[in-house]
């Protein structure tokens, strides 16, 4: 039998989740029909658990009536792979130098482990998910990328692409037919070779190409940090620009950053990098007041 302090107890609990999902509901509303694009970082699928808890959290968002679109890296994958057959792992710039072998090996764990694992995760949990690349349909078309480090102003760095236009269409038949994309960032070239693209930089140019509603970016921490390792809530364009020249954006930051700086200077209103090891913070960001991580304001929003 309960006694009274449990029967509060369960009172309580029960007070707090109504409140929750009260909470959602206004969000729900506004949401309703937009496109979301979500992109799911190598880094932040690597606990089975917070793998599930994404996939429902993707699941329940397209049965709110919010078409969601994934994008997934997989650089923790990918050098999982080549330290396997002996290669090393080089980036600049946060990008990864890939040779042709290399290339083939992150079309396969890209394109193949990674994307199926993903869309079969969204599947069991009842999503309609299909994976592809931007080399279905050649819907990424992909040239050439040089990267400028303070010695070389046009350094190549194989076959690392940067998108040259995408051609939303597959991708709006999908959502119209109420299946979830899941894109691996792989573009094809002129001579329908494959390039190796930042997903983080698919994944900005597609929440503009499609503009999306919002952009979130999930990753291994909790948002942009400032030196004191302090949580950054808020950026400008100014701001970013500052952290980029005093070095305190580095690496992996640096195409995450960019990218959804770019998105949000042309037209995706809500951007934001949040932590994909708490578990589902897209619903946090998504349906509750307190948004989380850190959020990249365009050119002309105040911080
Ligand atoms: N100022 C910063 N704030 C937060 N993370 C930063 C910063 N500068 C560099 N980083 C690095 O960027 C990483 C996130 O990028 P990345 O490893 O490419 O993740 P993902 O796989 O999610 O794309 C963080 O784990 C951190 O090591
Ligand atoms: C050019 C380049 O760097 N491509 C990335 C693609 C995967 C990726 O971006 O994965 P994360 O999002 O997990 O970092 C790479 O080869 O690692």
């Amino acid at each position: 039998m309960s006694t009274d302090s449990s029967i509060s107890l369960d009172t309580m609990e029960a007070s707090t989740k109504a409140n929750i999902l009260a909470e959602a509901l206004p969000y729900i509303r506004r949401f309703s029909g937009v496109t979301m694009v979500i992109k799911y970082g190598g880094n932040a699928m690597t606990d089975p658990q917070l793998k599930e808890s994404f996939a429902k959290d993707v699941v329940l968002l397209k049965l709110v009536g919010i078409h969601p679109v994934i994008v997934h890296g997989g650089g923790p994958q990918i050098n999982d792979l080549l330290q396997k057959i002996g290669k090393d792992n080089q980036f600049i710039q946060g990008m990864r130098v890939t040779d042709n072998e290399t290339m083939n090996i992150v079309e396969m764990v890209l394109g193949g482990c990674v994307n199926k694992e993903i869309t079969s995760l969204l599947n069991q949990h009842g999503g309609h998910a299909v994976g592809i690349t931007g080399r279905d349909n050649h819907f990424i078309k992909a040239r050439k990328l040089y990267v400028s480090t303070p010695e070389n102003a046009r350094q190549d760095i194989g076959q690392v692409g940067e998108v040259e236009s995408i051609d939303t269409a597959l991708i709006e038949e999908m959502v119209e037919h109420g299946y979830i994309p899941v894109v691996a960032p792989v573009g094809v070239g002129e001579q329908g070779e494959a390039f190796n693209i930042n997903a983080d930089v698919v994944a900005g140019k597609l929440a503009e190409s499609l503009q999306a509603e919002k952009l979130i970016m999930l990753t291994n921490t909790i948002g942009v940090l400032d030196k004191n390792q302090q949580l950054l809530s808020r950026l400008t364009p100014a701001d970013i620009n500052a952290l980029i020249a005093d070095g305190t954006l580095q690496n992996g930051m640096l195409p995450k950053i960019n990218a959804t700086l770019q998105a949000a200077m042309h037209g995706v209103h809500n951007t934001h990098i949040i932590d994909g090891r708490v578990p589902h913070a897209l619903l946090l960001e998504i349906f509750t007041d307190k948004g989380v991580g850190t959020m990249i304001l365009g050119q002309n929003e105040q911080a």
